[in-house]
């Protein structure tokens, strides 16, 4: 499903943090929100899954503007890992994994065997189903990142929204989420502040300096050595990995 901002503005109190966002990202693309801390990344995902209204400008999922949409209807739709997700810590990972299969369910039903088979499956796929008996209270930062990343594919949404999602794992399993979430083929925007990630994984690359878009579009065009001076500060190259050919992000203290 096509995720467009238009003219969006949002921030806390009246210094706006997102200026004027205008995007439009295509059904079945993976977008990945890069730039500096305090750029507003988190601020524009929080406009898209309804944690704070824009105070200025829409923001569509296909033709529907979110913030008219039933609070239902975007639950179903929307599938979000957030940044500090810590609810439900009395729930196991499998019990809180279930809960994404709530908002496809009618007041009075329960999950039937097909939806717990939707469960078993995003259990099995993020590598969480060693501990998916175990409450989350008990797990590591990482093992509970997997939880809520099943969670949101347990819900099996249109579009994913994902703040910072590999920020607690460890390589191989930073690895295997972004690979596992670009083979879904559906419409996906994530804050990434690893850019060699965000070149391997992402079809198009957004980049934020003080809550404006500096630059925007794939991988190859964004991840420039201006871009990489002008909005991180630092002095980078992409360069061809020497085994598989793909994107590879250098970066050096900027020099002089
Ligand atoms: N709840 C809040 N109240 C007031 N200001 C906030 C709040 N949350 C964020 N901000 C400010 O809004 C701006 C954008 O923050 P945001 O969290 O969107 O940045 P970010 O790019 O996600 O940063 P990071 O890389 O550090 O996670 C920052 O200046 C931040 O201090």
């Amino acid at each position: 499903m096509k995720l467009v901002f238009d003219g969006v503005s949002a921030g806390y109190a009246e210094v706006p943090a997102v200026h004027d966002v205008t995007l439009t990202i295509a059904a079945g693309e993976f977008v990945a929100v890069v730039g500096p801390n305090g750029s507003g990344k988190s601020t524009l995902l929080k406009t898209v899954y309804r944690a704070l209204r824009p105070k200025m400008g829409v923001v569509r999922l296909g033709d529907d503007d979110i913030w008219a949409a039933r609070h239902r209807d975007v639950a179903r739709r929307v599938g979000v890992l957030g940044q500090d997700q810590a609810g439900g810590y009395d729930f196991t990972a499998r019990e809180a994994v279930r809960l994404g299969r709530y908002p496809h369910l009618g007041a009075f039903d329960r999950l039937t065997a097909a939806d717990e088979a939707v469960v078993a499956e995003a259990l099995r796929r993020t590598g969480a189903e060693v501990f998916a008996d175990r409450p989350l209270s008990t797990l590591s930062g990482g093992e509970r990142q997997r939880v809520l990343l099943a969670r949101a594919l347990a819900q099996q949404p249109e579009l994913l929204v994902l703040d910072e999602p590999t920020n607690h794992l460890d390589p191989a399993h930073q690895i295997s989420a972004l690979s596992l979430v670009s083979s879904l083929g559906i419409t996906v925007i994530a804050a990434l502040h690893t850019l060699d990630l965000a070149a391997r994984y992402a079809t198009a690359i957004v980049a934020l300096k003080a809550g404006a878009i500096a630059a925007a579009g794939p991988p190859e065009e964004v991840l420039t050595p201006a871009v990489f001076r002008e909005v991180f500060e630092v002095d980078g190259q992409v360069v061809p990995d020497p085994v598989d050919g793909r994107p590879r992000v250098l970066l050096r203290e900027l020099a002089g």
